[in-house]
């Protein structure tokens, strides 16, 4: 956070416990760094277990070890405490915040809520001593479960791993001692794609739609080359700013890569209309080609202006695919060990109809979009090899992201609030044209046995206009949106305020993931660029090789390891998971028409 004033940090494990904002080293953001903290709690774990435990491998070193162990988790825990960190985070995910000290509510204003997610709310705010925007997101989580913080500081953990123009950066977290709660601090992005995508008057060129294709992909190579799979790519979750960056955001669901698929993983991730089949289809050993298919959904939708595969269940959702991308032969499903690819087999066979349905877009786009779009994960290519994909090396070039229009701010909460008016204003036309008619039939019937007698037609007007008033509508898809009653002491002290200190960190893995023999039946595409990053220099690891993560493995060996949706306890709990929510008018639909020379 290049302009706040003072940034403060947890000076080491070992160093006398600090006070918040004033016995506490002062370390620029930047240069804070985990391999520059004297002592973390994971580094002296492993220290003790190669001069103690491996050296003398008898069982009362392991029984000191173990006492060892012990020892330095409470004393990392009471200097993190010390910090101004609760004990209940302390005492479950200490490595999330390692190094870092809490930034104070009262340094930021509240002001709008600008998002709202199944297990979070956005809110703008401002930093009182800067006048900086920022944006706070209040995670929902039960501070009472273990597991419950622990997942959700694995979005922490993740983000903290990374560090690109193209990822949404973690500049710190509010929380005090004695609270309860945690918001997470970003900086401020005016829009979403959900929000561009979603306004009429919005068609993107195609040097626009490379510019954000290209940003999207370096983000996400970024992400797979530390090993991070993102795990819910959709438009809600891209985030721009007026100088036309992009930066790819919510890690909520994010996870490390399993090297050599050691670790099952839910198939329960990634929104429905930008699901890969073989996730639709049950798959628990996966890598970062989910994210791709994903792309390749984005990647439409911006030509299009609405999602592709806009399924309401997974079936749905399934068959969908099929038709989009052509199912797979018999051979496929007689092979599979997919969970539930047997109840998703489709009845009749499928021909890819992708082409036929993006007949408009430009030819070197189509060919990345089947390459992203294709059903077996192991033809995806990476981010990297799409990077350098024939689509980026023809004309129209990507413009430059300055030279993006600037909009005013737009969000998937606009998109929604514009979607329940347009569904409001349908449902109203339509209860509005079904009174009408019934008035008409009534009138109609007293004219004929009032017949000779006059008709009021201000009454008639009259009571249309109440009508109007008293229609009930549909709740559309705001309706699903958690409401966040939780108001908690931290809530007040942010919407009146005064100063902040922030500090930083990282750690690093590495790539990418192999082929499922699942698809054996496809042809396998190339895939020598797969270990090629878009600077030009080569991923130490490859794409195709198994050893890729053998060292990279820590965050996932401890705890973070175990994979869960926590949305879907969200859901368990009765709330519906939100697809997102899009409208289309006939605006719009003119707008493409005129690009494309045809409604599509
Ligand atoms: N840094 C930011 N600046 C501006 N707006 C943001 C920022 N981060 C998030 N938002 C807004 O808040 C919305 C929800 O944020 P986010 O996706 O992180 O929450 P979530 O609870 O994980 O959502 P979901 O359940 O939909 O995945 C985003 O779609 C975006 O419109």
């Amino acid at each position: 956070m290049g302009c706040i004033s003072s940034k403060h940090v947890v000076a080491g494990a070992c160093s006398p416990a600090p006070t918040v904002g004033r016995d506490v080293a002062v370390v620029p953001s930047s240069k804070v760094h985990s391999s520059l903290l004297p002592l973390d709690s994971k580094s002296s774990l492993e220290e003790n277990k190669n001069s103690k435990f491996n050296k003398n491998a008898s069982k009362k070193s392991s029984g000191s070890f173990s006492f060892r162990i012990g020892f330095v988790q409470r004393h990392v825990e009471a200097e993190q405490n010390a910090a101004g960190w609760p004990p209940w985070l302390t005492a479950s995910a200490a490595e999330a915040v390692q190094g870092w000290i809490p930034l104070k509510a009262d340094s930021f204003q509240k002001l709008d809520k600008i998002g709202q997610g199944t297990y979070s709310s956005v809110f703008r705010a401002r930093e009182v001593e800067t006048g900086r925007m920022f944006a706070l997101k209040k995670v929902r989580f039960d501070n009472y479960q273990a597991e419950s913080i622990r997942f959700m500081a694995r979005e922490i953990t993740l983000l903290r791993r990374l560090d690109h123009p193209n990822i949404m950066k973690l500049e710190g977290i509010i929380t005090s001692r004695m609270s309860n709660s945690i918001y997470l601090v970003f900086e401020y992005m005016e829009h979403d794609l959900a929000g561009l995508v979603s306004r009429p008057d919005i068609v993107f060129t195609d040097s626009q739609i490379k510019c954000y294709m290209r940003q999207l992909l370096s983000g996400l190579e970024h992400c797979h080359v530390r090993g991070i799979m993102h795990r819910d790519i959709k438009v809600s979750n891209i985030l721009l700013n007026n100088e036309g960056i992009l930066k790819i955001g919510d890690f909520g669901l994010a996870n490390t890569i399993s090297p050599n698929n050691k670790h099952q993983l839910t198939s329960r991730v990634v929104t429905l209309w930008y699901r890969p089949p073989e996730l639709l289809m049950g798959a628990t050993n996966y890598g970062v080609s989910v994210d791709l298919w994903s792309v390749g959904c984005v990647f439409a939708e911006l030509f299009l202006g609405k999602p592709i595969l806009k399924g309401r269940t997974e079936v749905e959702q399934l068959h969908k695919v099929f038709k989009l991308c052509g199912s797979p032969p018999e051979e496929f499903w007689k092979k599979t060990k997919l969970p539930h690819a047997t109840m998703f087999k489709p009845q009749t066979n499928y021909e890819s109809s992708l082409r036929e349905k993006c007949a408009d877009f430009p030819e070197s786009a189509v060919g990345l979009l089947e390459t992203l779009l294709s059903i077996d994960p192991s033809n995806r290519g990476t981010a990297s090899s799409a990077l350098i994909s024939e689509y980026f090396n023809t004309k129209p070039y990507p413009c430059n992201p300055s030279n993006l229009p600037k909009y005013t701010p737009s969000k998937e909460m606009d998109a929604k609030s514009y979607e329940e008016t347009a569904s409001r204003k349908k449902t109203g036309d339509k209860m509005r044209e079904a009174a009408t008619s019934k008035r008409q039939q009534k009138r109609n019937h007293k004219e004929q046995s009032n017949y000779g007698k006059s008709t009021s037609k201000e009454n008639i007007s009259q009571n249309t206009r109440k009508d109007d008033g008293k229609a009930s509508f549909s709740k559309g898809k705001g309706g699903s949106m958690l409401k966040d009653h939780s108001k908690t002491s931290m809530d007040a002290m942010l919407e009146t305020s005064q100063k902040f200190n922030v500090a930083d960190g990282n750690g690093y893995t590495v790539p990418v993931q192999g082929g499922s023999n699942e698809y054996s039946w496809t042809k396998r595409r190339k895939q020598e660029a797969s270990s090629i990053l878009s600077d030009g220099s080569r991923s130490k690891i490859s794409a195709l090789d198994p050893n890729f993560a053998k060292e990279t493995y820590d965050l996932t060996k401890q705890r973070v390891s175990m994979d869960f949706n926590p949305k879907e306890l969200m859901n368990a709990q009765g709330k519906k998971e939100d697809q997102g929510a899009y409208w289309n008018d006939g605006v719009r639909r003119a707008a493409r028409k005129s690009r494309f020379g045809r409604d599509i």
